[in-house]
């Protein structure tokens, strides 16, 4: 047979099926993960913890695969934390995190007992130390430190350089402030820090760079406040395979390294090994996901390139116009054909930067031929848009070689669904 297979299932059959574009996600992959983190960093290492970044991708039955797997969740809203109330998820094993958290995302927050919140400005542990008091409970937190580390990747997915909207800046008058504040405070604890310092990272260096900075922070607090480091949130960021020159390394690659370069540094500093914990994205299931799509309109303008538009492009996946991110595809039905023609595949919104994949390397193709993008899992169903008012596509999780609807297409009603 001629046609694409991924995890087990013809592409083309589920296609038709479910008609197109249509995210699909193998949730064999994603679990051959989340056994990757629980093997080869929460059983080989001591006192660890990890949480799945849900921004990458959340459904109700994503949220689901995580909280049977035992490990916790990162969100950074209400709908996200919602959404893991929805499902029951052990509200323990929640980390808090927003540049902005509102009032009624903390409240919601803390009447649902999350385990930590990570704080981001000093002017938010009043709100939280109010909100606490108001319900009786003792919130936990973390204070979430920019340690100024430019990290090797695209600018707008940076988050640890100086000059960022995340954090609280690491500078002697700040962290004072900080300091002095929580120790103040009744119903807030202060657990540890947090660092993240971006994302698709395909080397370890600047994890260890914001480690070193971050226990010398850790001596600095106990040497002048006395106070005690308990945890330690090294982020996510970990990098996944997109196009030829993206590689997505095993966890322990990262994780590893992160945990040497720790208990390397406190025994330096002579502190007590902090419970540390990790929190991947896209590592978890950028790879797991494929978009399908249908081939409409072929442009040939001569001497220049052939467009080949899909009927979908930049709603269901903004990277390429946003980071200009690189990615793969094929044409499904025709997989093993000789790869003959360089077209760039066009989406079809009406905004010249609509464009998935410039110079991409296809067979013969011709209107109703079904093209997969690859790598689709992260950053994609979660980025969605309704520009142009194109309904969002429907997302089928498959597993051992059988297929499931996890989320339904959207339709034009979907989209009307608030107007007035
Ligand atoms: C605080 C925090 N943790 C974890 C992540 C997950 O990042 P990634 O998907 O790159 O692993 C992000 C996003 O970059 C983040 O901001
Ligand atoms: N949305 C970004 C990643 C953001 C990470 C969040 N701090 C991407 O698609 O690459």
């Amino acid at each position: 047979m001629n046609n694409y297979i991924f995890a087990g299932c013809d592409t083309v059959k589920l296609a038709e099926k479910y008609k197109t574009p249509l995210y699909v996600m193998s949730e064999d992959y994603i679990k051959d993960r989340l056994r990757e983190i629980r093997e080869d960093f929460l059983d080989k290492n001591p006192k660890t913890m990890a949480v799945y970044a849900s921004k990458a991708f959340l459904t109700k039955e994503m949220a689901r695969i995580i909280k049977e797997s035992g490990i916790g969740m990162d969100v950074v809203s209400g709908g996200e934390l919602y959404t893991a109330i929805q499902v029951e998820f052990p509200m323990e094993k929640i980390i808090f995190h927003g540049n902005n958290k509102t009032i009624d995302e903390l409240e919601l927050a803390i009447e649902n007992n999350v385990g930590r919140i990570v704080v981001d400005h000093l002017e938010e542990m009043d709100i939280i130390e109010e909100i606490a008091k108001k319900h009786n409970k003792k919130v936990h937190i973390l204070f979430r430190i920019s340690p100024g580390i430019d990290s090797h990747t695209h600018k707008y997915i940076q988050t640890g350089q100086v000059d960022s909207k995340f954090g609280i800046p690491l500078d002697e008058k700040t962290i004072k402030t900080a300091m002095e504040k929580v120790l103040k405070l009744e119903f807030t604890e202060l657990l540890g820090f947090h660092f993240h310092i971006g994302s698709q990272i395909s080397d370890n260096g600047n994890h260890i760079k914001a480690i070193q900075i971050m226990t010398q922070l850790m001596k600095k607090v106990k040497d002048e406040y006395g106070f005690i480091v308990k945890e330690l949130n090294t982020g996510g960021g970990y990098g996944i395979h997109y196009s030829e020159s993206e590689e997505r390394k095993p966890l322990a690659y990262f994780t590893d390294s992160i945990i040497e370069e720790i208990e390397d540094r406190c025994k330096e500093y002579e502190l007590e090994r902090p419970l540390v914990i990790i929190e991947p994205g896209r590592w978890v299931v950028g790879e797991a996901g494929i978009t399908i799509y249908t081939i409409g309109a072929i442009k040939e303008i001569p001497g220049i390139r052939t467009y080949v538009s899909i009927d979908g492009g930049m709603p269901d996946n903004p990277r390429p116009s946003l980071y200009e991110a690189k990615y793969e595809a094929i044409v499904i039905n025709k997989a093993e054909e000789e790869l003959t023609d360089v077209v760039t595949v066009a989406g079809k919104c009406c905004e010249s930067g609509d464009i998935l994949i410039w110079d991409l390397k296809v067979p013969k193709v011709e209107t109703g031929d079904m093209l997969a993008v690859l790598s689709t899992g992260a950053y994609n169903y979660s980025m969605s848009s309704n520009y142009n008012r194109i309904p969002r596509p429907a997302v089928v999780m498959l597993s051992e070689g059988k297929d499931r609807l996890i989320v339904k297409r959207e339709n034009y009603d979907d989209i009307l669904r608030n107007d007035i």
